[in-house]
């Protein structure tokens, strides 16, 4: 047996000495002193950041928003079964985030990232912080490409263009949704990255929608992101951030990309309630007082990027529920000063049977119109000046029955563009079919035409000429211009149809 010399062990101990790793991890470990709510009181980790993601003893992950003098306030990402007074807590010195890359498109996830539809784990390619600064004003151009709805209405009349933030806004049931849904459907083929952020709604409404998406192929190029209304109100608060944190990983990719949070009124509760239990002081309608920044800062993060910044975008399309058509309570107001425009659905007109239910005095589109087509800004020149002359004359002429003629076909005329702007759900028109509908509408081809059956033939005189007469389309399409040419084209193809 060789005996080993007390050289070689002093030799062992002083290389051992030497390569030590100094490098020890300090780890801040705090307490819960109080829980409940889905809130808790830590006691110990003085350092931790706003924001800030900590680790509970049995898995539970939470968020720090509140930071007092002698302890920190946490918002838990789960429940809170498990967690009681003494239970040990963790920093991670990470900001709250969300695992993002292209395998979430076409996947259901719920807001902290993780999947939802039994399909199994997405390959995640970055992690994204959820609370990131919007571009700065040299980083973004302005909106110069237009965003297709799809919905005569609103292309004609409130045009949205990439980059743009568009406030869909009106009472319960007058198809707020529908219209953001409508907008997704006709995004096929147009290489625009939809992601739906479902806030606070029943989880019945969203198996729905993904249904729908599903059935008209348009899940292939969308993430829905839910948060449904038996969930923490912490996951639907962070819920639209964590989206916007998915869209801006394809934004700076240089895609297009719409988002639709449904809707911000929900989120505003979500976000009443975390405030008043983390003791926030309540200030009008028991809303915190910061409520306004709630919205301004995700609502900033939709931008168009310049072209060094690869030029993609974040369209918005939030969605604000009113009570009885009041739009200056204290949610919708705020977002309709952030937003660039509003789309404002009123209940009357939708049990009148006018769907979609689009009031066109009190909507706006403040940006849009810079990314108007020639051939949609030419087409639809009028039509909102002869709604509101038809609008106001309607009132006036209700009781008399002995009409001047030229009042007689104003009027007309006024019900054939309220017929025309009647769509049925998920039946997007193309951009060459909408511009040939407002030509014949303007040069008064359907106005001598029944009232109840102008739907029919509308659709009649569009597929004719489409079939007869391709070029007409194509040529709107590839030129997205309406010479005069093209006009006088298309009335000749009316006179004919008219003739058959
Ligand atoms: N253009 C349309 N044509 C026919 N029906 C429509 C149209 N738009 C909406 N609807 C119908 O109106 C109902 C309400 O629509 P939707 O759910 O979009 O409204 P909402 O305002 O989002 O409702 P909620 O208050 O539940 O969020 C739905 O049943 C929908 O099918």
């Amino acid at each position: 047996m060789s005996a080993i010399s007390a050289a070689d062990i002093i030799s062992i101990l002083k290389e051992e000495v030497e390569n030590y790793n100094w490098d020890a991890e300090e780890q801040e470990v705090g307490s819960v002193i109080w829980v409940g709510d889905g809130i808790a009181t830590i006691y110990g980790i003085d350092h931790a950041m706003y924001g800030e993601i900590v680790i509970f003893d049995n898995g539970i992950k939470g968020m720090v928003q509140d930071i007092r003098r002698n302890e920190i306030g946490c918002i838990l990402f789960g429940s809170d079964t498990g967690i009681k007074e003494g239970t040990k807590v963790i920093r991670t010195k990470k900001k709250a985030g969300i695992p993002v890359g292209e395998g979430y498109i076409g996947r259901i996830i719920n807001a902290l990232g993780e999947p939802v539809d039994g399909k199994g784990e997405i390959p995640a390619k970055d992690y994204r912080p959820i609370e990131e600064e919007a571009p700065g004003i040299t980083q973004r151009r302005s909106v110069n490409t237009p965003l297709e709805t799809g919905i005569l209405s609103i292309d004609s009349m409130f045009p949205i263009g990439r980059g743009q933030r568009e406030l869909i806004i009106g009472d319960r049931q007058t198809g707020k949704t529908s219209i953001a849904l409508d907008t997704i459907i006709n995004q096929r083929g147009k290489g625009v990255i939809c992601i739906y952020v479902a806030i606070g709604q029943k989880a019945s409404s969203v198996a729905k929608l993904v249904s729908t998406l599903e059935h008209h192929g348009a899940l292939d190029y969308t993430i829905v992101l839910v948060s449904t209304a038996s969930e923490p109100a912490s996951l639907q608060y962070i819920a639209p951030y964590a989206g916007t944190a998915l869209g801006e990983y394809f934004m700076y990719q240089g895609k297009d990309v719409l988002m639709v949070y449904d809707d911000l009124s929900k989120h505003a509760v979500a976000y009443r309630a975390l405030s008043l239990l983390l003791e926030r002081p309540p200030g009008r309608e028991a809303y915190p007082g910061d409520v306004f920044y709630l919205h301004s800062r995700l609502l900033e993060r939709s931008s168009r990027l310049n072209d060094e910044l690869g030029g993609g975008s974040i369209t918005a399309l939030p969605i604000v529920e009113t009570q009885a058509g009041d739009v200056s309570s204290y949610i919708p107001t705020n977002v309709i000063s952030i937003t660039d425009g509003q789309i404002f659905l009123e209940s009357d007109l939708f049990f009148a049977g006018m769907r979609p239910a689009v009031n066109v005095g009190l909507s706006v589109s403040r940006v849009g119109g810079a990314a108007q087509t020639k051939a949609m800004k030419k087409a639809s020149g009028s039509i909102r000046i002869d709604l509101a002359q038809y609008r106001e004359m309607e009132v006036f002429t209700q009781f008399s029955s002995d009409l001047d003629d030229n009042t007689k076909r104003q009027l007309q005329h006024g019900k054939v563009l309220m017929e025309l702007l009647k769509q049925p759900l998920a039946h997007p028109l193309s951009l060459h079919e909408q511009v040939m509908t407002l030509c014949l509408a303007n040069n008064r081809i359907f106005d001598s035409v029944e009232v109840k059956k102008i739907k029919e033939y509308q659709k009649g005189i569009l597929e004719f000429i489409d079939r007869k007469f391709p070029k007409i389309g194509f040529e709107i399409e590839e030129k997205k211009a309406l010479t005069d040419e093209l006009i006088e084209q298309i009335m000749e193809a009316a006179k004919e149809y008219k003739s058959r």
